[in-house]
């Protein structure tokens, strides 16, 4: 289930929520805001991660922060383009690209030195194996997660990403019938890479416990990118796509995003502009000391649909104080 991305709605875990509580270092960035952007604060964001009551760890105000600021921004800890796009936006940070014609249009492309750069010795490790027949399963299924996971794989066989990277992120409770259905998967990306000869020392890690509990976090963890800038062309076919198939360009996981709960009337939203670094803005003024929530799903639905969605999706129900109003 994926976090719905736009229009404002959106374990080792002992030893985790123990890190965290005493100040885990976050892989945030203090944002350079763009003109008529109020920043919340200079230095690091004013939120904590802290145990909530009802539903884990949150994300909680340290200080008051006024309506419009922007709280922080993130980078991805692994991203991935959707298939549809894979061609028209940058393989690394999922920007928009100009259209290519004919022979270019088979090769992943980059939108700057720095994209392809900071991506080379990973995309280097998946050059070397054959993903056709991983690309198909995703692709004929409409299967999203995947995809994240063989660039997991890419990054961690490449010294990159550790593989236990997403440990600290909550997993969803998976059926036994999901397992089952994850095992084609992870044959077909171990498949890869045996072919592709990579050496066992760097392979030891690809187990199928390693791939279900990647997946079962990507399942709650990931968020759709849709981006929101860009020229006012890309504003129409955005438009448009969204209308006729997929308006989102690609999949991301972060850190410090992935601790944010869910409300149906959010006081926090993510967006993203032109790329996929992400940035966390509030809605309205907030309290210190106030948990700050971002909307997972459509929040125009009704009341039985969200709870639908939400137990369904990431296995709870909501009782915000929209939800508990009837709305
Ligand atoms: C992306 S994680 C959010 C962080 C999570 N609470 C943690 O401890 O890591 C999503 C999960 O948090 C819990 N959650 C989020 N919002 C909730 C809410 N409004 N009520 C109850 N549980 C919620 C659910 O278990 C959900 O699957």
């Amino acid at each position: 289930m994926y976090r719905y991305s736009r229009w404002g709605w959106q374990l080792k875990r002992r030893h985790s929520e123990r890190k965290l509580l005493l100040g885990f270092p976050f892989c945030y960035s203090t944002p350079t805001p763009p003109e008529n952007e109020k920043l919340a604060s200079p230095g690091p964001p004013p939120i904590r991660v802290s145990i909530t009551e009802m539903a884990g760890r949150g994300v909680f105000a340290t200080r008051r922060i006024g309506s419009g600021d922007l709280i922080h921004t993130a980078k991805p800890l692994v991203s991935h383009p959707s298939l549809s796009s894979i061609h028209s936006v940058c393989y690394f940070c999922l920007r928009k690209l100009k259209p290519v014609t004919s022979s270019e249009d088979c090769n992943v492309r980059f939108c700057s030195q720095e994209c392809e750069e900071q991506s080379k010795v990973f995309v280097a490790v998946e050059r070397k194996a054959d993903w056709s027949a991983y690309d198909d399963y995703c692709r004929t299924r409409g299967l999203k997660y995947p995809l994240l996971v063989k660039r997991l794989a890419c990054m961690v066989v490449s010294g990159v990403a550790s593989a236990d990277c997403l440990d600290i992120l909550q997993p969803a409770s998976l059926s036994s019938e999901m397992i089952s259905e994850m095992g084609e998967g992870f044959s077909l990306l171990q498949s890869a890479f045996m072919k592709a000869k990579a050496r066992d020392e760097c392979m030891a890690f690809l187990t199928e416990q390693w791939y279900i509990n990647v997946l079962a976090r990507f399942r709650i963890n990931s968020f759709r990118i849709e981006l929101a800038g860009g020229s006012y062309e890309d504003l129409h076919s955005l438009a448009a796509a969204s209308v006729e198939t997929e308006a989102a360009v690609g999949n991301a996981v972060y850190m410090l995003p992935s601790f944010y709960n869910h409300d149906c009337d959010p006081n926090v939203h993510i967006i993203w502009i032109d790329n996929v670094n992400a940035r966390l803005k509030a809605l309205r003024e907030i309290e210190a000391g106030e948990e700050l929530r971002i909307c997972y799903i459509d929040a125009s639905m009704d009341h039985d649909a969200r709870q639908t969605i939400l137990f369904q999706g990431f296995g709870f129900r909501c009782s915000c104080l929209r939800c508990s109003s009837g709305d």
